[in-house]
């Protein structure tokens, strides 16, 4: 199994938001994680990330630990592993080029900058003319494009996106969905994508949807 999240619960201020959360991904598998606004989702994928610890319940990636309530994971090595994650907020440098975002990624993850694969994901998806421009001077749809190619550069086996279309029209919206089953496809990678959005149910086989901070399936 890639993913195992089991008995996940967090709360904040005495406010529960997730409770007993528990699902799987095997390798190559895609799942939409569907809530409305405040639902969750963002907390779930951050514990899935090991960004943020879960009070009580695991995460494992690959059979490691990257979540725990008793804090015993290593989850910055899990993370580089195995994990290429799309910010809901982006947040690609705004002091680098997106090139040197990339391969900054890759540095980071993977020790060392390969040029050649920045210079395929930037052709593949579109983008190869915006290398030099800084995050700022991007387009929203050129810019969430240099935030996927940041997350594949690293080629990851388990890619996680929260709210990818949430500044999107409806075509851009179909566009980037239909982008994150391809390039997951390309490098085999398994999908988990967070999103209040009804519009990407249909691309998706399967959905896990969360209310009132359980998970149904
Ligand atoms: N650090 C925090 N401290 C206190 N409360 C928080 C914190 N982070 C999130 N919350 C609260 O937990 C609940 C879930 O938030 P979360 O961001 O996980 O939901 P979400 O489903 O991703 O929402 P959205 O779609 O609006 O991003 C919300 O009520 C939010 O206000």
């Amino acid at each position: 199994m890639l993913l195992t999240v089991s008995g996940v619960q967090k709360s904040y201020s005495g406010k529960i938001v997730l409770r007993d959360v528990a699902f799987e991904l095997k390798e190559g598998e895609r799942a939409l994680l569907l809530g409305p606004s405040g639902s969750g989702k963002s907390t779930l994928l951050n514990i899935v990330c090991g960004l943020q610890q879960p009070d009580a319940g695991a995460v494992e990636i690959a059979g490691a630990n990257i979540a725990s309530s008793d804090g015993k994971s290593s989850a910055d090595l899990v993370r580089k592993r195995n994990l290429g994650i799309i910010f809901q907020t982006l947040r690609l440098v705004s002091a680098l080029s997106v090139q040197a975002n990339l391969e900054l990624a890759q540095r980071l993850q993977r020790g060392s900058v390969d040029r050649a694969a920045i210079g395929a994901t930037l052709e593949r998806l579109g983008i190869t003319h915006r290398a030099n421009a800084r995050p700022y001077e991007l387009s929203q749809g050129e810019a969430q494009r240099a935030a996927i190619a940041r997350a594949l550069v690293v080629q990851p086996r388990l890619l996680v996106a929260d709210e990818p279309t949430s500044a999107l029209d409806t075509a851009n919206t179909e566009n980037v969905a239909a982008l994150l089953h391809e390039v997951a496809d390309e490098i085999g990678a398994a999908l988990l994508v967070a999103t209040h959005d009804e519009r990407l149910r249909a691309s998706f086989d399967r959905t896990l949807e969360l209310s009132d901070g359980s998970l149904h399936s």
